[in-house]
C-alpha cells in the first residue's frame, strides 16, 4: 500500500510507505490519502491523527515528478471541478500531528504546513523547493509558510529553494519540537494519545475557535470562540468533565 492506514487508541496513525522514492506523491498515494483522511474525519472512532513517512531518510519530497502523468483535460476543467488535490481533504477539524522524519520538501512540507502540531527528527530538513524545478507551491505553502515563519526567512526559502535545517525550522517555529530520529514516533503517539484522551468536542472546537480566528479581528475572534464555549456548555462529557474532577476520577468522554 503507497499510504497505510492504522487506528489505536481513538488515534489515526498515516504512513506514506514509499520510502524509496522518499514518499513522493505518486497518483496511488493521493488516491489512497483522499480515501484516508475522509475516514479520519467522518469516523467517530478517530479523534487526531498522525501524519508520517516511512523510513528515516523522508517524512515525504512531494509530487513523484518521475510518476506524474501528463494532464489529459485543461485545468479550468480540473481545478473548476475537484478543485486542488490533497488538501482540502485534510480540512477537519480534528487535529493532525505531523512527525517529520526526514525531508520534507515541496507538497511534503505544504503537508505539514497544513497539520496543526509539526515534530521532527534532528536529520529533517524543510524546503520549497519547486522554484528548482519551474513549478509554483501551489497547494498552500506561498500562503502557508509566510504565515509560520519570518518573512524574510519564507522568502528566502520560496525564491531560493534552498532547505534549512531541522534546528533552524525549530529556532524559526515551523516546528515545535526536534528530537533523535529514534524518538520521534514515541513523541507523536505521547502528544496524540494526549488529545485523544481530551473531550473530543473540546478539542474540534478549540481547533476552530484557533483557526477561524487568525483570519478575524481580535473581538470578533473572542466574541466568536465564546459562542464555541456556549456550544459545548450543555454537552455531557462538559458535565463528566467537572464531576470526575470533584470525584477524583479520570474522565469517560464520549464526544456527545
Ligand atoms: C530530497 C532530495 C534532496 C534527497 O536527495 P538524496 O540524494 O538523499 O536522495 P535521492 O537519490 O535524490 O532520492 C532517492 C530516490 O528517491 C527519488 N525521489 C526523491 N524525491 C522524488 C520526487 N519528488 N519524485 C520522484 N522521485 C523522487 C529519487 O529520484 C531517487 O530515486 P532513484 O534514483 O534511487 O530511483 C532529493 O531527492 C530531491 O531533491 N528530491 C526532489 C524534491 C523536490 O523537488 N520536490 C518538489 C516536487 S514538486 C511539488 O511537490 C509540487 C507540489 C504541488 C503543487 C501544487 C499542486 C499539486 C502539487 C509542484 C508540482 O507538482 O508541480
Amino acid at each position: 500500500m503507497p499510504v497505510m492506514l492504522e487506528v489505536r487508541n481513538h488515534v489515526a496513525y498515516v504512513t506514506l510507505n514509499r520510502p524509496e522514492a522518499m514518499n513522493s506523491l505518486d497518483p496511488e498515494s493521493i488516491a489512497d490519502l483522499t480515501e484516508i483522511w475522509t475516514r479520519v474525519r467522518t469516523d467517530p472512532d478517530i479523534r487526531v491523527a498522525v501524519l508520517t513517512g516511512a523510513g528515516e531518510k523522508s517524512f515525504c519530497t512531494g509530487t513523484d515528478m518521475k510518476k506524474a502523468p501528463p494532464p489529459t483535460e485543461c485545468m479550468a476543467a480540473t481545478y473548476l471541478r475537484d478543485g486542488q488535490p490533497v488538501l482540502p481533504q485534510m480540512k477537519m477539524w480534528k487535529p493532525i500531528i505531523a512527525a517529520i522524519n526526514g525531508y520534507a520538501v515541496g507538497g511534503g512540507l505544504e503537508m505539514a504546513l497544513a497539520c496543526d502540531l509539526r515534530i521532527a527528527s534532528s536529520n529533517a530538513k524543510f524546503g520549497l523547493t519547486e522554484v528548482k524545478v519551474a513549478s509554483l507551491a501551489g497547494l498552500n505553502g506561498t500562503q502557508a509558510l509566510p504565515r509560520a515563519v519570518p518573512q524574510a526567512v519564507a522568502m528566502k526559502m520560496l525564491l531560493t529553494g534552498e532547505m534549512i535545517s531541522a534546528e533552524e525550522a525549530l529556532r524559526y517555529g515551523l516546528v515545535s519540537d526536534v528530537v533523535e530520529p529514534s524518538g520521534l514516533a514515541d513523541l507523536a503517539r505521547s502528544y496524540a494519545e494526549k488529545i485523544a484522551s481530551a473531550a473530543p468536542l473540546s478539542v474540534q472546537a478549540t481547533k476552530q475557535a484557533a483557526v477561524l480566528g487568525l483570519d478575524m479581528p481580535l473581538e470578533h475572534g473572542i466574541l466568536y470562540s465564546h459562542l464555541l464555549w456556549g456550544v459545548l456548555r450543555d454537552t455531557e462529557d462538559r458535565k463528566e468533565g467537572f464531576k470526575a474532577f470533584g470525584e477524583r476520577r479520570a474522565p469517560v468522554f464520549r464526544g456527545a
